[in-house]
């Protein structure tokens, strides 16, 4: 079985005074739309979060066709990687769909490419772009090894997102792979960070 995990404890500060990740795109909130696209390739849904958001995430994903789950942060503003950890503890599935919930554009058919991948090994994350920047929030990871090297990383105070990597046995999937199996290429990565870009994305899924 295949868990998605949706990572929304983030504060959107770049966003403004309102939560992105229940913020209204085309008339979906944005964590609904991200749900979407994961519901044909997965068979549960975690979403991580604070206490605080709860009533709005569960509203938005009222009637979601998968059995849905809450991974609380039990400590708030640890940042993303903590987000990973504590939706991977919260997945029952061996390999997990990680993304962020400011990902609208995610391609299910790409996710379903890095289950592939990660078979066998303990991750499957795109690296991607001039700096070779990986994808860590849109990957797919075995759920324990992942959720134990996030421990051990946050364990040692290292920050950066891709610490944890370090620790597994990871696939890094390239830049042609995704655009052969990504049907919309890069754009599956990308992500609604103010509202200039809320806008923009808007139109595209107003038609
Ligand atoms: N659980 C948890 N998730 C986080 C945290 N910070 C960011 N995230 C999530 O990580 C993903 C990417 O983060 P950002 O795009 O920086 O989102 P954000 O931090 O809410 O927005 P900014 O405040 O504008 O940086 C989003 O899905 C966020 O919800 C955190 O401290 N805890
Ligand atoms: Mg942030």
């Amino acid at each position: 079985m295949h868990s998605g995990v949706i990572i929304a404890g983030g504060r959107s500060t770049r966003f403004g005074d309102a939560d992105k990740a229940v913020a209204d795109l085309a008339g979906t909130p944005m964590t609904r739309r991200v749900a979407d696209r994961l519901e044909p390739i997965v068979d549960e849904l975690v979403v991580n979060c604070r206490a605080d958001q709860r009533d709005a995430l569960d509203d938005a994903l009222d009637g979601y066709p998968l059995p849905v789950t809450f991974a609380e942060d039990p400590e708030t503003d640890q940042g993303p990687m903590a987000g990973i950890r504590n939706g991977l503890r919260g997945a029952s599935g061996e390999f997990a769909a990680v993304v962020a919930c400011d990902m609208p554009f995610l391609d299910p058919g790409f996710l379903d490419y890095l289950f592939e991948r990660a078979a066998g090994h303990e991750a499957a994350v795109p690296r991607v772009g001039e700096g070779g920047w990986f994808q860590t929030t849109q990957a797919v990871y075995h759920a324990d090894a992942m959720a134990d090297a996030c421990d051990d990383a946050l364990a040692r105070d290292a920050r950066k997102i891709i610490e944890p990597l370090f620790d597994l046995d990871y696939v890094v999937v390239t830049e042609d792979e995704v655009e052969e199996h990504a049907a919309n290429g890069l754009d599956t990565f990308e992500n609604l960070n103010t509202r200039e870009e809320f806008e923009a994305a808007q139109s595209h899924f107003s038609g």
